[in-house]
């Protein structure tokens, strides 16, 4: 096993489990914790101990042992006290109590049925068609073009915010950032503190000095803010007909005020930045592989003969696409820590592990791990088709595994196929400052902090825009 041993504590394994919180501590808020993990499991192997309590694996066994479906309850790894806040009530993804979230995965279920989606189409090509209209305005108004990174959350943020508040936040409309949204994306620094907090003591002493009043300060807009939309929201309700994220839970009247604004900014913040940092990494890296890109291209432009017939029906058997979309979510993975779970005291890849420890598959790590993949750091869509290079593609889990998977999956792929293709029907891109490097200069605090990354859309001759024109 790795840094060290779990089963026997020495005095000099106590004082290295200290010195164990400081590398835990420093790598964590650097920014760069994923490769520093990355680099211990190369070194040590497939079991490392980060913190004294705490073991990180990369392994496919361990992906499956932690969070799949457990046989019975009392095998459950369940979530640790990283997921706890300190303000507000737990939601779907942060309760750890497995009644409680079961309860609140299955009211929310309806919002995220096969139905759900068929209805909630229309609202995901209405902000995408503004979009594609809008990145191709400012692209001709704008020597520097778009950064990608801003405007991907736009659209994104828009959707989110329409099926969960039946409003946007008019950032496609506007071309800005909702100042709400940027609170959420501000505080992602801030907001790796608590994690960090429930490991290491002596940062959960100098919380208070450290984060709490910017915390609390951001916690408090965001709150003003939920609160007003959701009231909004709750007037409306008789009124909505569609099936949207909150529909069901606002009409079952089970939830308080308090529960529903959880609710409501967990689905807005699991539902965007996710999304949008896939998206930005896809464009990047298409804009980076020509040949990649001309395939696409080919693809997308032979398939369809107008905008109007690309839909998340007609894009999920595109073989490119879809190839592009996957690689994009292994290489830059939105979710790229290891998602930390509590032992019941079972084995996990051949290693008894006594209840009480803290676990993780370290998606990073394992989505780049040469054992399983040919060329791990390299873009290479080509690995999805058909046989690929004979990739272990069961390493590559972006949206986790088992009872707390991502309840948005479909969601999220429909969004993201329908970006993709419609941006790449109708315009060839043009990144403007290639020296750009998104994966060096991206820094990881819970999600991805990038750089500015800007990029041209010029329009194709024959792509007659058929968006509305309310811009
Ligand atoms: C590329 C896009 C996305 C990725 C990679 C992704 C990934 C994930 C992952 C890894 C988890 C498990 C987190 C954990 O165990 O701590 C998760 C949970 C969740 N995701 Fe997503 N997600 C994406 C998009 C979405 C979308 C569009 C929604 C819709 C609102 C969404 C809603 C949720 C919710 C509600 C949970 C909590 C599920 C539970 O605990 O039962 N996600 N997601």
């Amino acid at each position: 096993m790795g840094l060290l041993s779990v089963t026997s504590y020495s005095l000099v394994e106590c004082i290295v489990g200290a010195g164990a919180f400081i590398w835990y501590a420093y790598h964590w808020m650097s920014g760069y914790w994923f490769s520093a993990i990355e680099g211990v499991h190369q070194k040590y192997g497939t079991v490392v101990r980060i913190a004294p309590n705490e073991l990180s694996f990369c392994s496919t066994q361990s992906l499956k042992d932690i969070y799949s479906h457990p046989l019975s309850s009392e095998w459950a790894f369940l979530k640790s006290s990283f997921y706890d806040r300190p303000f507000g009530v737990a939601s779907v993804a942060t309760t750890r109590d497995p009644h409680d979230h079961r309860q609140q995965r299955q009211s929310l279920a309806s919002g995220f049925s096969t139905k759900a989606l068929r209805e909630q189409e229309d609202i995901v090509h209405y902000y995408v068609d503004l979009f594609i209209q809008q990145i191709g305005n400012l692209s001709k108004t704008q020597s520097y073009g778009v950064d990608i990174c801003e405007a991907l959350n736009w659209v994104t943020f828009d959707i989110i915010g329409d099926l969960t508040f039946g409003e946007s936040f008019d950032a496609v409309k506007t071309a800005k950032t909702h100042h709400w949204v940027s609170t959420i994306v501000d505080s992602q620094f801030w907001g790796s503190i608590i994690p960090l907090s429930r490991r290491v003591v002596v940062v959960y002493l100098l919380l208070p000095f450290l984060a709490f009043s910017n915390l609390a300060r951001n916690f408090k807009i965001h709150q003003g803010l939920t609160r007003a939309k959701l009231a909004n929201r709750i007037a409306k309700a008789d009124k909505i007909t569609r099936a949207d994220f909150l529909q069901q839970v606002i009409q079952s009247r089970k939830f308080s005020i308090e529960a529903l604004e959880g609710q409501a900014g967990t689905l807005i913040v699991a539902g965007s930045e996710t999304t949008a940092t896939t998206s930005v990494a896809a464009l990047y890296f298409l804009a980076k592989n020509p040949v990649c890109l001309a395939a696409l291209q080919h693809e997308v432009r032979t398939t369809f003969t107008s905008a109007d017939a690309i839909t998340g029906h007609s894009t999920a058997t595109l073989p490119h696409l879809n190839a592009v979309i996957e690689e994009s979510l292994r290489l830059f993975p939105p979710v790229a820590i290891g998602l930390p779970r509590i032992s019941p005291g079972a084995n996990v890849d051949g290693h008894f592990i006594p209840a009480g420890v803290i676990v993780s598959t370290d998606n990073w790590t394992l989505m780049h791990d040469p054992k399983y993949w040919h060329d791990p750091h390299a873009f290479r869509p080509e690995r999805w088709i058909g046989e690929g290079f004979g990739d272990t593609k069961g390493a590559s889990q972006p949206f986790s595994l088992g009872v707390r998977a991502c309840l948005g999956i479909n969601l999220a792929y429909l969004e993201m196929r329908v970006v993709l293709a419609k941006i790449i029907w109708h315009y060839d891109l043009q990144l403007i400052d290639g020296d750009r490097d998104l994966l060096r200069e991206s820094t990881l605090f819970g999600f991805w902090k990038k750089p500015p990354i800007h990029m041209k859309f010029n329009g194709r001759e024959n792509s007659a825009l058929g968006v509305p024109d309310v811009l």
